[in-house]
């Protein structure tokens, strides 16, 4: 494993002490949330902790249901006690780029109605300004050309995400536009603008939302409380 996978691990088994007993917890998505959902489907293994995972997307739930993790819809829990899932980039005060993993639109939606949000992050996600990072923003298909337009003539500089030659789909069947801002001087202003585009299903800014943050370090994890 490399380092990088390592720090992804170590802060994955940190966060799954933050679980206990009796929680409705929501399971986010990428490679560090894999190794978070490992650690906590040995936990439900070894320790027969009760608890519920509502994930993020079609991969993590794969994943936790072959762990033997408790799962449901996030619309059968009336709420979430706490969400853990990773990010792109995380600024110094504290928000966050995320949607790399095309799973932008469901992580908000669990994000959004959590008691508790937790970020697990590599140091190397840790960042002074947003930007560096493509932004993904959701689209729907229909009328995308007219979107991606606009986009570039507000100086966005979008891509649209393709892998061998197509498009990359959601777990929604929409696509991804990436855009390029760097350094996002107002990340709140151009999250205003993106949700206001016609077409615009979500975008990857995650604002004003994480309360703890835990940084993989090569001497171990730092665990930040942002918002308490
Ligand atoms: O937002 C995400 C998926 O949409 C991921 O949380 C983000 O891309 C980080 O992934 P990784 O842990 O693989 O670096």
């Amino acid at each position: 494993m490399n380092q990088q996978d390592q720090l992804k691990q170590l802060v994955g088994q940190k966060a799954v002490e933050y679980i206990h007993d009796g929680m409705q917890v929501g399971l986010g998505t990428g490679s560090t949330v894999k190794f978070m959902v490992d650690a906590l489907g040995e936990r439900v293994k070894n320790e027969h902790l009760n608890i519920v995972g509502v994930s993020t997307s079609e991969r993590t739930e794969a994943q936790a249901k072959s762990l033997g993790i408790p799962m449901k819809s996030v619309d059968e829990v009336d709420h979430l006690d706490l969400t853990i899932d990773g990010a792109d980039e995380i600024s110094a005060d504290f928000q966050g780029v995320k949607g790399g993993g095309a799973a932008l639109l469901f992580e908000k939606i669990v994000a959004i109605n959590s008691d508790k949000i937790m970020w697990i992050v590599d140091e190397s996600k840790m960042v002074k300004q947003l930007g560096a990072f493509g932004l993904p923003v959701e689209v729907i298909p229909y009328g995308s050309q007219h979107v991606f337009e606009k986009m570039a003539a507000r100086g966005y500089h979008p891509v649209f995400r393709k892998v061998n030659g197509e498009f990359v789909r959601t777990d929604s069947n929409n696509i991804i536009i990436d855009l390029h801002v760097d350094p996002i001087t107002d990340p709140h202003a151009l999250a205003e603008d993106l949700i206001h585009m016609v077409g615009v299903v979500e975008h990857g800014l995650f604002l004003d939302m994480v309360n703890t943050v835990i940084v993989g370090h090569e001497d171990g994890p730092e665990v930040i409380e942002t918002r308490p």
